[in-house]
């Protein structure tokens, strides 16, 4: 049911076909399943399908080495009128114990469109604990850095002459 489950989980194996040249998971591997659980994460809040429109702060923590156990786990942390900002976590570790550890962890914003690909409404998510409000703070103050940054951007956005 939309505007209900906030935060989900998936959860899965590090395969070899995964693995970049060094021996460990290559980033684009990675941003895949990070797109992948900001999407499940999005439409299951919306109950719509949802498109990606922006993707920011990744950063590689530590490397995932192939056979470990991974998880990678979406939480809204704001909503708009069509978008949904998804905090996301990936952790991976030894699937024989059960410590994991922090691999990666991201923003990315979902926008739930419509039968036309138009951008239509999404349940609000209200914040309920004090984690909540500070996230949600959070995500309000990186909005407005990223117009700042979208500004400085501009500059490498080249118009194509044909
Ligand atoms: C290019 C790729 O293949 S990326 C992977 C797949 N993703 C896509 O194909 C998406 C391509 N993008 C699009 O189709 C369009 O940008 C759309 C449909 C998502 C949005 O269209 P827009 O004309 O920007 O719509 P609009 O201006 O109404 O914005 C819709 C929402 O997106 C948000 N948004 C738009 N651009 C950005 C951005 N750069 N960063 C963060 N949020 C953004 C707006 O704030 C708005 O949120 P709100 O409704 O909660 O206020």
């Amino acid at each position: 049911m939309a505007g209900v489950d906030r935060q989900l989980t998936l959860r899965f194996l590090a395969e070899p076909a995964d693995v970049n040249f060094g021996g460990k998971v290559h980033g684009g591997a990675v941003m895949k399943w990070i797109d992948l659980a900001a999407y499940a994460s999005a439409a299951g809040w919306s109950g719509k399908y949802c498109i990606t429109v922006y993707a920011g702060g990744i950063r590689f923590v530590k490397p995932i080495h192939v056979g470990s156990i991974v998880e990678v786990t979406g939480k809204i942390i704001y909503t708009g009128t069509s978008s949904m900002h998804v905090a996301i976590d990936v952790k991976a570790g030894d699937p024989k114990y059960s410590e994991r550890h922090l691999t990666t962890h991201c923003i990315v914003i979902m926008v739930a469109v419509d039968d036309e690909g138009k951008p239509t409404g999404v349940p609000e998510w209200i914040p309920q604990t004090e984690d909540d409000v500070r996230l949600r703070d959070s995500a309000l103050r990186l909005m407005d850095m990223r117009k700042r940054i979208g500004a400085e951007m501009e500059a490498h956005v080249k118009p194509i002459v044909e």
